[in-house]
């Protein structure tokens, strides 16, 4: 009989410590393809959840499987690294590159071939709505370009694991509408994995929705059942799934006793 297929991500009682502050304290989870909205109040852990799939963090306890691997075995690091695509809040790049330089250089590090390169980056710039600034400066974009240049080089792999922390910070209306249809394709395929404070991006990207509070999990549901919480129009919010993130989040404190996101 054959295997259930693996979730493309599954942490077991991940824990991670900063110092002598608890960001992270023993969640087990499970991520399958679709897009799911990681949220949760400033400081919930979302962050420093994304770092560790991403394989630039380590976790302090507890177990990381990304497409099957486990992050603990770093031999297995490069292989994961080749089939994730990672956005971080703040994205380092040199200035002098143009925008397809930028993206290449992400190309290659991710040790796509020579001959598939070009037509990825082509694709990747496309895809974002770049392709006629492929040639401009990284230095001489604006905030929400630069944002989009960081989203393309998190796609030119066509990643099966895709992180995203704050994607849509910068980027005007028009940008987010599409970039959110961007996500839906995206995550026809791959696990895409996008911390947001913002409704609207769960409530038009988003199949599932993770709300982490003090480095646990809150609430996990779709995002049709978030939006039922906040069916009582007493809760606070001016949306659904404002109201409904406002009702787990008021639950889980009631609920769990404060542990992370304290010194001690
Ligand atoms: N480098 C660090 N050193 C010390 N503490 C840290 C560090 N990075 C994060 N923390 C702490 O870990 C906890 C989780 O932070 P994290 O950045 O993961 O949260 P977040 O949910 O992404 O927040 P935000 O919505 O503000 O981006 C917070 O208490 C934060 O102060």
């Amino acid at each position: 009989m054959p295997l259930p297929p693996r979730p493309h991500i599954s942490l077991s009682a991940l824990t991670v410590h900063h110092r002598k502050t608890l960001a992270l304290d023993a969640l087990t989870l499970d991520f399958e393809r679709g897009v799911h909205g990681l949220l949760g109040p400033n400081g919930a852990g979302k962050t420093s959840l994304i770092r560790v799939l991403a394989t630039v963090a380590p976790a302090t306890a507890g177990r990381v499987e990304v497409l099957g691997h486990d992050l603990a075995d770093r031999r297995a690091l490069p292989a994961v690294r080749r089939r994730l695509g990672y956005l971080p809040q703040d994205f380092g790049f040199y200035p002098g590159f143009t925008v397809r330089e930028f993206v290449a250089y992400v190309a290659w590090l991710k040790e796509l071939s020579r001959e598939t390169t070009g037509a990825a980056v082509e694709r990747a710039l496309e895809r974002v709505g770049l392709g006629d600034r492929a040639d401009a400066r990284m230095k001489t974009l604006s905030g929400g370009m630069l944002r989009r240049a960081g989203i393309a080089q998190a796609l030119v792999n066509e990643p099966d694991v895709l992180l995203l922390d704050e994607p849509t910070a910068g980027l005007d209306p028009e940008q987010r509408v599409e970039f959110r249809e961007l996500l839906r394709d995206v995550g026809r395929d791959a696990a895409v994995l996008v911390s947001t404070h913002l409704v609207e991006d769960v409530a038009a990207a988003c199949t599932e929705v993770t709300l982490l509070a003090e480095g646990r999990v809150a609430y996990r549901g779709t995002t049709e059942q978030l939006a039922a919480l906040g069916a009582d129009p007493a809760e606070a919010g001016d949306h659904p799934i404002e109201r409904g993130y406002t009702a787990a989040l008021r639950h889980h404190r009631a609920t769990a006793p404060s542990a992370a996101g304290v010194t001690r």
